[in-house]
């Protein structure tokens, strides 16, 4: 009897052990995956638009061995910095990703570190929000005999779910890129006690202390775009650039009907960023042209309601939006329900007022029961500030709107996709990304001397090509830092600044060689990756577009009103290699 028991309370006791254990790896699980969603956010406000990516890499004997965070498109996938960091130890080990890679290059660069270091065990925070890309990479993985659990799919419990929203949350704009047709739009605004965003003047400068406004530049950093109205322009003249030192700035947009704009303004100084008008078709074209003058892009709308703007900067590839206009503008954008999120700061000062305004105008609303409510509400005390920010909608529930996994389809080129007769493409996240200048494909072209030089991507070549022959010395110190640029995003960003702040360096006969050094690049870039090659000439008898709707040379323009260079150059290739295989001997490029 005595016996009996002692077997009986010894198995129950290892029966708690293991349920123990179970809910120690179980928690533990999640605070990697956690810790996964907190690193990857480390690129953001350094790099824009990207989904961000981060990797951490244990040990069974519970020990972080690697991490990695992706810092741009086009640069080391966080796997594979995880993986290189952690070397030998990848054996047997688990791979935490906050989200599914998301591989849209053809090639499988995330999924086969992992493979190959020897990982046999993958935790995923959420499935890759694009439909085109998601299960992809979880199906090889398994497919490659890891074991591969998705957080509330194959491990569901509450604290699953909050480690989840917290990969949902640091990937939001790009969820919303997914689950809709406007960016992620964050309203931002200060206001004082008694709720107004001015004193009845119309000043407002300061209502939020210091260390509040330092928080709103980390705001901008983490921004595609800041917006303002016209009437927020004529008032404060604001610069709205992001000043917490380097990083990313976002673009600054106004949006103005009258265009009755000052012709001096913050705003009109393009020397560290560029802006965008948006107004109504036919406003003040004398205006217009001076702004273009300037280099300050006007982009004209039949109706200018926040809506079919914010589907346009989707389309422009913007994944998120920071809303820094006043009340008449920010009332007409939650109004057309494109305002997702809500950072309100309130500043312990009274200013009265019967006319002052407040930070949202005219809504139409009567009754308290209509009032909106905000969702996931957080109070924080900034010094004598307090920001209170919530949702004003939820976040975008993707279950519905994807496919289950064997559903999708790899992009495989012999699919239906490609039978469609325009096949667009733009941003390296879309299902052509592969055909975008900035996919990270690395090509080596000769240099003025015959030399072979690897360059990191289509773009970084030919944004250095604009200063090369010069005989400046810094012409070849701008060379010099595009080359190295971490992604083709600052490559872009280095060679466009330069050549707007500097024109004198770049090379006098630019414009009239430009498609060539382009033509050559994409040659190079689609001899010699055989599956970009294959992906090309499977889309024989489709037209070609990029689909940028403001690059009227590259891309095919808003309404097919661009030259679409881009695609042109990748259609008479295609025509080329389909054509003749002699092609290949007269390639100025060798493989890599
Ligand atoms: N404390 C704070 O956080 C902030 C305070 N402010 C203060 O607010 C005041 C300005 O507020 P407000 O007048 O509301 O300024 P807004 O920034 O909201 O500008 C309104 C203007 O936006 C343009 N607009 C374009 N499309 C639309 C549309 N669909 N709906 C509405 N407007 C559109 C119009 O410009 P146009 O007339 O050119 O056609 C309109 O007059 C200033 O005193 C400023 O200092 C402003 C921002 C933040
Ligand atoms: N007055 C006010 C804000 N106003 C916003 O900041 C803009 C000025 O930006 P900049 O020129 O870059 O400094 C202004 O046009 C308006 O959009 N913001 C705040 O955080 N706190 C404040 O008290």
């Amino acid at each position: 009897m005595a016996l009996s028991f002692a077997v009986v309370a010894s198995s129950s006791s290892i029966m708690c052990k293991a349920i123990n254990a179970n809910n120690h790896s179980h928690l533990q699980d999640l605070s990697y995956i956690k810790r996964a969603a907190l690193i990857s956010d480390k690129s953001a406000g350094f790099t824009s638009p990207h989904p961000s990516f981060g990797c951490v890499i244990v040990t069974p004997s519970v020990e972080v061995v690697g991490e990695g965070y992706l810092y741009a498109q086009g640069t080391k996938p966080a796997e594979v910095l995880a993986v290189e960091a952690a070397g030998e130890r990848c054996r047997g080990a688990t791979a935490y990703v906050n989200m599914e890679p998301g591989d849209c290059h053809g090639d499988d660069t995330a999924v086969s570190a992992l493979v190959q270091a020897g990982i046999t065990r993958a935790v995923i925070g959420m499935r890759h929000p694009l439909q085109h890309l998601r299960g992809n990479a979880i199906r090889a993985l398994r497919s490659q005999g890891l074991q591969v659990d998705v957080l509330g799919e194959d491990m569901q419990s509450k604290l699953v779910e909050e480690a989840r929203k917290a990969c949902l949350l640091v990937n939001l704009p790009f969820v919303h890129r997914a689950a809709s047709r406007v960016p992620f739009s964050v309203l931002k605004y200060a206001m004082t006690l008694d709720g107004k965003i001015a004193a009845s003047s119309g000043h407002a400068a300061w209502i939020s202390s210091k260390l509040s406004r330092n928080r709103v530049f980390e705001l901008r950093g983490r921004s595609d775009a800041i917006i303002v109205g016209g009437n927020t322009v004529r008032r404060d003249n604001p610069r709205l650039t992001a000043r917490h030192g380097g990083g990313h700035m976002p673009i600054r947009i106004v949006l103005s009907q009258s265009l009755d704009l000052p012709e001096e303004a913050n705003l009109w100084d393009l020397s560290d960023v560029s802006t965008v008008v948006v107004t109504q078709r036919g406003a003040r074209r004398s205006f217009q042209r001076y702004l273009a003058s300037k280099g300050v892009e006007v982009v004209e709308f039949d109706i200018l309601n926040p809506r079919d703007v914010m589907e346009y900067f989707h389309d422009r590839g913007y994944l998120s939006i920071l809303w820094e206009c006043g009340g008449t503008l920010a009332a007409s954008a939650i109004s057309s329900g494109v305002i997702h999120k809500v950072f309100a700061f309130v500043a312990p000062k009274i200013i009265g007022g019967k006319n002052a305004p407040s930070p949202v105008g005219e809504l139409g609303m009567v009754e308290m029961s209509q009032a909106l409510d905000l969702i996931d509400v957080c109070f924080e005390q900034i010094g004598p500030d307090m920001l209170i920010s919530g949702f004003l909608q939820p976040i975008p529930d993707l279950t519905p709107t994807i496919p289950s996994e064997d559903e999708t389809f790899a992009i495989d080129p012999t699919v239906a996709p490609f039978e469609t007769s325009i096949i667009f493409f733009y941003k390296t996240w879309d299902l052509y990304g592969a055909f975008s200048n900035f996919s990270p494909h690395p090509i080596q072209m000769p240099d003025e001397d015959g030399n072979y030089v690897t360059w990191f991507s289509v773009e970084h070549y030919y944004q250095a090509n604009k200063f090369i022959g010069v005989s400046n010395p810094l012409a070849q110190d701008c060379i010099d830092k595009i080359k190295s640029a971490k992604s083709p995003e600052e490559a872009a960003r280095m060679g466009r600044l330069t050549q707007r702040r500097q024109p004198h360096l770049v090379r006098s006969d630019w414009e009239s060689v430009k498609i060539d050094v382009m033509y050559r690049a994409l040659k190079c870039k689609f001899s010699i990756y055989p599956h970009l090659n294959s992906m090309l000439l499977s889309t024989a008898g489709s037209v070609l577009v990029e689909a940028s709707p403001h690059d009227l040379f590259w891309g095919g323009g808003r309404d097919g009103e661009g030259l679409n260079y881009l695609g042109r150059l990748l259609m008479k290739l295609r025509s080329e290699f389909l054509g003749e295989s002699s092609a290949a001997s007269e390639n100025t490029c060798i493989a890599l």
